[in-house]
């Protein structure tokens, strides 16, 4: 008799894949490709394996960047010194011990004068070490960008990061699937960011709890890789394990002449495989939502967590208005920390700070968009703004394109690349009480400075806002 396959989703053939092992009721043992390490979730592991005397088991798997503890702000060039010193002694080490430990086990390390270098969750993919139908992880709850390659690729903490550094491989139970499916096109003033916004809001941060979502639909086949590593990105902030994209001819044309990607007739074989990596007719997810686009706004967070989001046309919501008693708590609270009004036009809201960059929105695609909005105007002079690219290689493709003089005439700051403001690591902050626009992924309280208020939107967004001192529609911006 034939034997007939059961139709799979992406999820399930990346996962069969890398299963070692797989006991009823114990969980898998998977098999991972590529482990991503940076300074501030490595240090430990690393003293733990040499405490147990082990070696790292795959240095050539094990990829290390400096992004979230660095100062900056610039003060030179590439060859010469291009960061101020980390006077802070707890960062100065995280750094130092990086450079230390991957010196000693021969993992692949990108300094900080090396324009590799980058935020963790952008610069590897640029260098094609985020290949599709691969496992890729990190001490970073962000690793979910990399599934916009058609990757299962997640965060861990740290006894997991040291149990991958020493065995390669690492224990999971396995997440349920879930699809969410975008009908639609992203209309005028929309982008990759107003879409993942847009789909938080309507599923809530809990939506994606235990489960791996697979983005599918007109609108995710539509986007360029940059703005399907801003959805994944944000899959975390909607509770889930993991997002993913399956692979396309959109992803290949990316990927291909990378130097880290396969080459020749190995490219051949790669890209092969890679077009099986789609969800089967007929596969079942164990969850399905369907989103529908053509009435989106471009949107703008109003509260402390990436679902309290409004279009840039509407008012900051009332409690009144809802009747969860739960959820009227969570708003009032919002309200309170945002020190905002209920029924407040959002166009109203005076901002103190723009912050373009993070892993969300610091690719060479949200400074084209950014830089069109704000070329031959100026920044609001109340305004603190600035641009911060994602790695080095934004930075000088940036450059090159001359993008950089684009945003210092207008009043912006030309960042090194790092996470930058988009959390409390490093130097860049606000004071309390200051209130941001910020193309970054997480609103909670105090994540860009103690009592510093947080708006997430899109690079379009946040660079109209700039120059206007506030929201605005940014559907009739010429
Ligand atoms: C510092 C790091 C562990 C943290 C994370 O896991 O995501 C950070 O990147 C963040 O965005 O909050
Ligand atoms: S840019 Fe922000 S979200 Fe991304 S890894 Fe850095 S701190 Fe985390």
């Amino acid at each position: 008799m034939e034997h007939v396959e059961h139709p799979r989703t992406l999820f399930e053939k990346i996962w069969k894949a890398h299963a070692v092992s797989e006991e009823p009721g114990q969980g898998t043992l998977l098999y991972i490709d590529r482990h991503l390490i940076h300074e501030v979730t490595s240090p430990q592991p690393f003293a733990a394996l040499k405490a147990a005397g082990r070696q790292v088991r795959h240095p050539e798997a094990t990829f290390a960047f400096i992004d979230h503890s660095i100062h900056t702000t610039p003060v030179g060039t590439y060859g010469k010194r291009s960061r101020i010193p980390i006077l802070d002694p707890d960062r100065s080490l995280q750094v130092s011990t990086l450079q230390h430990n991957a010196a000693g086990a021969g993992v692949h390390f990108f300094g900080l004068d090396d324009p590799r270098n980058g935020i963790i969750h952008v610069a590897p993919s640029e260098q094609g070490i985020t290949l599709p139908g691969t496992t890729i992880v990190c001490g970073d709850s962000h690793t979910s960008t990399h599934g916009a390659f058609g990757v299962l690729a997640f965060g861990i903490g740290t006894s997991e990061v040291e149990h991958v550094l020493a065995t390669q491989c690492l224990h999971q139970q396995r997440p349920k699937t879930m699809e969410v499916r975008i009908e639609g096109s992203l209309p005028r003033g929309c982008t990759a960011k107003d879409l993942v916004l847009f789909i938080i809001g309507q599923i809530g941060t809990g939506a994606g709890t235990g489960h791996c979502i697979e983005f599918t639909g007109s609108a995710i086949r539509s986007l360029s890789m940059e703005g399907r590593m801003t959805v994944c990105n944000m899959a975390i902030e909607a509770g889930a394990r993991a997002g993913m994209i399956a692979p396309d001819e959109t992803t290949f044309a990316y990927l291909k002449g990378r130097p880290f990607a396969p080459k020749a007739e190995e490219w051949e074989h790669a890209v092969n495989y890679w077009r099986s990596l789609t969800t089967d007719p007929g596969a079942v997810y164990d969850k399905v939502v369907v989103v529908h686009t053509d009435d989106m706004i471009p949107q703008v967070t109003w509260g402390t967590t990436p679902a309290m989001v409004v279009p840039v046309t509407g008012v900051v919501p009332d409690p009144a208005d809802f009747t969860d008693p739960a959820q009227q708590t969570a708003m009032q609270r919002a309200l309170a920390y945002m020190d905002l009004q209920p029924g407040t036009r959002i166009e109203d809201i005076v901002v103190d700070c723009v912050f373009i960059g993070s892993c969300t929105n610091s690719r060479i695609e949200d400074l084209h968009i950014a830089a069109s909005m704000v070329k031959g105007k100026r920044v609001a002079p109340s305004i603190k703004a600035m641009v911060v690219p994602g790695s080095g290689v934004v930075k000088q493709q940036a450059e090159s394109e001359g993008l950089d003089v684009i945003f210092k005439e207008a009043g912006f700051d030309w960042r090194e690349p790092g996470c930058s403001m988009c959390m409390t690591m490093n130097e860049d902050h606000m004071r309390p009480g200051e209130r941001s626009a910020s193309t970054s992924n997480r609103n909670f309280e105090g994540r860009q400075g103690k009592g510093s208020r947080t708006h997430l939107v899109s690079p379009a967004m946040a660079a109209a806002t700039a120059i206007a001192g506030h929201f605005v529609d940014i559907r009739a911006w010429e």
